[in-house]
């Protein structure tokens, strides 16, 4: 199989640069008509598919709200993963692991071998047991064509005090997860599979992204208050790796699938506004 990076070049230009969340809140299952128990979230999810799956380049479920009702949720995550694999969006699961390389391992295994119940396009983890610690992850995605999202600068205030702490040589702990994922990336080409996250949130932070060579998700759009014209703010020179993600200011256009579609129509042409062409 192609590299994840591959693919998601050739999703985003087919598809455009928009990565759409399932965030299932109690407040949209509510606002959608729906209960709030498995069923409602396996109608959610199965109109979020039906809406999207074969339009977005990429979707992106956030674990922690099928997670909520234990086994049977997690029985509706599988399920929603086969149906956009399916419907031709690449999934990027939210899970933003992390943990010592051991256990790394074992996650690893979880979502990134295709023998598994869980397997996706790619994951999010978290880098703050040290990036290394990440390396099994990095290494069953390259080998099963798979992709990485590490956390740079989140789009929660509460990340700066940690992602913006000065390291012993004078860059910021968020710069030195930036360099080892450029370090992964390098030689790969149309882009690599290792991404960072970036939140549109954040302003301008001063950090160099030009080297990554691989995608920069941007949460923090819409619901969070970031807007697409914030993205030339945070990103600068390095836009065109930009892969938007909204999540909240999509769903919330539900349960209508023409309203869905219509919702992430329109933020993809205000990031097309911004982004240059790809
Ligand atoms: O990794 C992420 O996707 C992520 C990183 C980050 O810095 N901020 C952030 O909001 N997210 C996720 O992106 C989604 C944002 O949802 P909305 O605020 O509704 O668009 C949630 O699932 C968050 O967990």
């Amino acid at each position: 199989m192609e590299s994840f990076g591959t693919r998601l070049h050739r999703a985003i230009t087919e598809r455009g640069p928009l990565c759409v969340g399932i965030d299932p809140h109690p407040g949209l299952l509510a606002q959608w008509g729906l209960p709030d128990d498995v069923q409602g979230l396996d109608r959610f999810s199965r109109t979020v598919v039906e809406a999207l799956g074969d339009r977005v380049a990429v979707v992106k479920p956030q674990s922690a709200f099928f997670e909520r009702f234990g086994s049977r949720g997690v029985a509706i995550l599988e399920s929603t993963i086969r149906q956009l694999r399916d419907a031709g969006s690449l999934v990027l699961l939210d899970v933003k692991r992390g943990d010592i390389g051991s256990t790394v391992s074992a996650y690893a295994s979880a979502y990134l071998d295709p023998s598994s119940p869980v397997y996706v396009d790619a994951v999010t983890a978290s880098p703050y047991l040290g990036v290394g610690s990440l390396a099994p992850m990095f290494e069953l995605a390259a080998e099963h064509s798979g992709g990485v999202f590490v956390l740079a600068l989140t789009s929660n205030p509460e990340g700066a005090a940690v992602q913006r702490a000065v390291t012993a040589d004078g860059r910021t702990v968020a710069q030195t997860v930036i360099d080892e994922i450029s370090q992964l990336n390098r030689g790969a080409s149309p882009l690599g599979s290792f991404g960072l996250v970036v939140g549109a949130t954040i302003g301008d932070t001063g950090h160099d992204l030009s080297g990554v060579g691989g995608p920069l998700l941007a949460p923090g759009l819409g619901a969070q208050g970031a807007g697409a014209a914030d993205l030339r703010t945070v990103f600068g020179s390095s836009l065109a790796s930009v892969l938007p993600s909204y999540s909240r200011e999509v769903l919330s256009a539900g349960p209508d699938v023409a309203a869905l579609r219509a919702a992430a129509d329109r933020v993809l042409v205000d990031c097309r506004a911004v982004l240059p062409a790809r």
